[in-house]
């Protein structure tokens, strides 16, 4: 039987199952993608906590997009920027750092359009994600940002996961625990 954890986010329940993702680790796997009740519940949750003035939401591709989008809407700033996995034809002069995260056995990247840096320069920024885990995602996020010349306000996620929990510098409405196999 797939054993599966309870996730509580105020007045939302998710039956998450848990997933190995190498030899001594599994995840409850929250996939945010296509649970638009969720995202914008807990975007809900996010700007009530967001105290701070700011000039424009960002977010990394994928599962911190429909994130993101409701945040933008609630906050009434029509704009954000994703930062994605990839660089693109359509991309000026794309800035790229490297990031290794839970889910992923092999190195990736994450890419800033040179057009959107240019936007973000001087910019006081909300980084927002889906988890926050080891922080390796969010990390090469403020690599990306801080070449740009962005100011990081406040960083947040729906979930921190394992020891990211313990961190005081994200802004998060619940835990999520990670499990030893
Ligand atoms: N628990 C989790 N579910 C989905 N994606 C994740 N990325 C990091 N932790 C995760």
């Amino acid at each position: 039987m797939q054993k599966t954890y309870e996730l509580t986010v105020g007045k939302l329940k998710r039956t998450l199952p848990i997933i190995p993702v190498n030899q001594t680790t599994a995840i409850a796997s929250f996939v945010l993608l296509g649970d638009s009740e969720l995202a914008h519940y807990a975007a809900g949750k996010l700007a009530a906590r967001i105290s701070k003035p700011f000039d424009c939401i960002v977010t990394l591709e994928s599962k911190g997009i429909p994130l993101a989008e409701e945040l933008s809407r609630i906050t009434r700033h029509p704009k954000f920027i994703v930062l994605r996995k990839s660089a693109k034809a359509y991309m000026k002069d794309p800035i790229k750092v490297s990031v290794k995260s839970i889910t992923t056995t092999t190195q990736q990247k994450l890419v800033l359009d040179g057009y959107d840096a240019d936007y973000l320069r001087g910019k006081r920024v909300i980084l927002v994600d889906d988890v926050i885990s080891t922080g390796g995602s969010l990390e090469a996020a403020e690599q990306l940002l801080k070449k740009a010349g962005a100011e990081v306000l406040v960083k947040c996620a729906i979930l921190a996961e394992g020891d990211a929990a313990k961190r005081n510098d994200i802004l998060f409405l619940e835990q999520l625990p990670l499990f030893k196999l």
